[in-house]
């Protein structure tokens, strides 16, 4: 089932008619299961029976939101040959985001920005922004040297036809399938000249950040806003760093962002912007154009207010145990929310409309521009250049601001207390109610009408750095949950705001999001409570040869199946599947912490604040991660619960089978032996992981 429009084709995931009678067959047995629960279990003792039923309705609940994702999977691809001319494309300006050159290395900003400039799009459309929020002396130095790379690294591109244009991929063994076939001496001998110049620059920017007082951030400092590059013909690069003042507000990277937008409003005014983080590059040129054609598609230009594509890495070892690739969100979740009303924002790699952060819903006319004071603050540069941006005709066309003039309007833009008493933040760009602006700035978008496209192609457009190790990955999963939990319980949460303005099984995409934590909560009793139980000879499953048992087996069957399925069917592996339950069933006994974090937060125990995750991998936890070996150092607080699991299922079960071996009540406990059985095998890397670490620290 394909629908083609003039841009792009969408297609309809082929087996939605098996898909969805597996899920409301599905939904009649988990309805069988609360049948047995309530009125015909009657071996339970009511302890237990109270933890395994509420276990059950978490589960059960959950697992109806997250079938929201495999109602309406599709898939797109675009047509880029249909394109309008590149004198006919409009805008777009690009975001980089930056803090801290120790966990984030300069010279891989400098990758994501010159991958920025090289861009295939129009040069004298484009527009790179650079944020850096640390405020440190070797990010603009860094972004100075790059831009001057960019220089002669841009045309040799064009000249060559290059498409790794990253040049540590272009110099790496993986660019080499690039450009095997342009082996002529003239392309070598340039070639070499170009490396040559690329590793001065690295040298140099080392050589700048190895002295401590150019490497330290400065969080007291007024705004400072450089324009590096305006020669013609080549794009724009601009170096941002907002005002920072240790007693104001700052709102972490939303905040960067609405200074970005307002300052480039001024500057060049794309009616398109990406936003790429410092730890991801642009892996392929095409991806604007890509954008364009949903932009510009006759058919969804008045609706797509993003379009989103996958984040991918290209750190991830072949067996990749701890699920970096975050396979489900990016495979079975954003294709599912992309065939209802588009995937969620994931903050990096996506291309957002500005009219759409910026004036409200798709039927809003110009109410914001009437009390633009009130909405956008007080500069009237900005207020010009919004009302170009609606389609309206400058009003002051003969005075025309000098550059000078301009620097200090941005200057103005990106001070500390602009926002105060404007709808920055709220009603206007990016959002701050949780500090995951990227999923909340997404849900507002598409809860005020806005539609959003996901685009997965092929080639990865935009490649990251994933985390190596176990520690990075929790505290990132912590980091995310608690905030997710907080948007749950907040005035905006998905169940009631969300309800309202969505469709109905959109909004259960977002309800998910907002729970997924209390997977903890299922899995802690389900770790424990049964074990224990087992130990002691309590059955609380029914008998095997009872017919109500084949409800508990068909669920668990069933589900394992639709795993496997979304697995193999996106390429993966028998292997993958079954790892991914291990990280899975790790990942949301983690998640416990997030509720507390959440708590502690809501309660106002702990400053709401977001940490940068460290992009500084070390070699001995890539070297493990590689191995797939299981790499705890530093997480032991995020593993305790686990590691607490993991001891009561040991003991019970060679406790239980003991007792089981003499009583032989195996009929009752078949259920209990088999789950136990289950998890030992399952979490079995994860105790050998556990032991090592152990053994080499004593
Ligand atoms: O005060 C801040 C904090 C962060 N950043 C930048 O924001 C980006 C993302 O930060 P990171 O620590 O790498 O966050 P992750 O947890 O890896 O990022 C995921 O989650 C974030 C929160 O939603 C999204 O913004 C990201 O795009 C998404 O990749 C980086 O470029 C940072 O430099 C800032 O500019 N200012
Ligand atoms: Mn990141």
């Amino acid at each position: 089932m394909a629908r083609t429009l003039t841009l792009h084709t969408e297609t309809v995931q082929s087996w939605l008619f098996l898909s969805r009678l597996h899920i409301l067959s599905h939904l009649v047995v988990v309805f069988s299961l609360f049948y047995y629960r309530l009125i015909r279990d009657t071996t339970t003792p009511t302890l237990p029976w109270i933890f395994l039923t509420t276990a059950e309705f978490i589960l059960s609940m959950l697992w109806f939101f997250n079938q929201a994702f495999r109602w309406r999977p599709v898939s797109r691809s675009v047509k880029l040959e249909n394109l309008p001319l590149d004198a006919n494309l409009p805008r777009l300006d690009i975001f980089i985001c930056t803090l801290d050159p120790e966990k984030e290395p300069t010279i891989d900003v400098m990758e994501t920005i010159i991958s920025a400039i090289a861009m295939d799009y129009p040069p004298n459309k484009l527009a790179v922004y650079l944020s850096d929020d640390g405020g440190c002396p070797v990010t603009l130095y860094g972004i100075k040297e790059a831009s001057e790379f960019a220089k002669v690294w841009l045309p040799f591109c064009n000249k060559y036809g290059i498409k790794s244009r990253t040049p540590k991929v272009f110099f790496s063994s993986t660019g080499e399938d690039d450009h095997q076939f342009i082996r002529t001496r003239e392309f070598r001998e340039e070639q070499e000249e170009i490396k040559a110049k690329y590793e001065e620059m690295q040298n140099n920017v080392q050589k700048f950040g190895s002295e401590p007082q150019n490497i330290r951030l400065v969080n007291d400092r007024p705004a400072r806003i450089e324009i590096i590059n305006e020669e013609e013909k080549t794009p724009l690069v601009v170096y941002v760093c907002r005002e920072r003042r240790p007693s104001l507000p700052h709102k972490f990277k939303g905040g960067a962002l609405n200074t970005l937008l307002r300052v480039s409003g001024i500057l060049s005014n794309g009616g398109y912007v990406l936003v790429v983080d410092c730890d991801m590059f642009c892996n392929d040129p095409s991806s604007a154009k890509q954008a364009m054609c949903f932009f510009l598609d006759p058919h969804t230009s008045n609706s797509i207010s993003f379009v989103q594509f996958p984040q991918m890495f290209y750190n991830l070892s072949n067996k990749d145990i701890y699920d970096n690739q975050s396979r489900t969100a990016f495979k079975t979740m954003w294709q599912g929310m992309d065939g209802l009303r588009g995937p969620g924002l994931s903050g990096s790699g996506n291309y957002l409309n500005r009219t759409c952060l910026l004036f409200g819903g798709p039927n809003e006319k110009d109410d914001y521009l009437v009390d633009a004071l009130n909405y956008f603050g007080k500069s009237t540069m900005l207020i010009e250049s919004l009302k170009t941006i609606r389609g309206h005709h400058q009003t002051t066309k003969n005075n025309i601001p000098t550059r000078d003039e301009i620097l200090r309007e941005a200057q103005l833009l990106a001070s500390s207390s602009y926002e105060t008493n404007t709808k920055w933040g709220t009603q206007v760009g990016f959002s701050y109610v949780i500090l995951l602006e990227s999923t909340v700035t997404g849900y507002f978008l598409h809860s005020r009408g806005w539609r959003s496209a996901y685009l997965y192609p092929k080639r990865p457009c935009f490649l990251g750095c994933a985390p190596t190790d176990i520690k990075e990955g929790m505290l990132q999963l912590v980091k995310w949950l608690s905030e997710l939990c907080l948007l749950g319980i907040s005035k905006y949460s998905p169940f009631t705001y969300g309800f309202s303005t969505m469709p109905f099984f959109h909004a259960l995409t977002f309800c998910f999001l907002a729970t997924s934590s209390l997977y903890s909560i299922v899995f802690i009793i389900y770790g424990i409570l049964p074990q224990i139980c087992f130990f002691q000879g309590i059955p609380v499953f029914p008998k095997v040869t009872d017919p109500w048992f084949a409800v508990f087996a068909f669920l668990y069957i069933a589900t394992q199946i639709q795993h496997l399925i979304e697995v193999l069917s996106g390429g993966g592996s028998v292997r993958m599947w079954w790892d991914e339950q291990r990280i899975w069933i790790l990942k949301s006994v983690t998640s416990i912490f997030a509720i507390i974090e959440a708590m502690k937060k809501g309660l106002g125990l702990k400053k709401r604040r977001i940490s940068l995750s460290n992009k500084a991998l070390e070699k001995e936890s890539v070297k493990k991660y590689e191995e797939g070996r299981f790499n705890f150092e530093g997480a032991a607080m995020y593993m305790s619960p686990m590691v607490v699991l993991l001891i009561v299922n040991i003991v019970s079960f060679f406790g239980g089978l003991w007792r089981l071996l003499k009583v032989k009540d195996f009929e009752e406990m078949f259920g209990q032996l088999f789950l136990l059985s289950y998890i030992i095998v399952l979490s079995y890397p994860i105790v050998e992981g556990i032991l090592t670490m152990k053994s080499k620290s004593g």
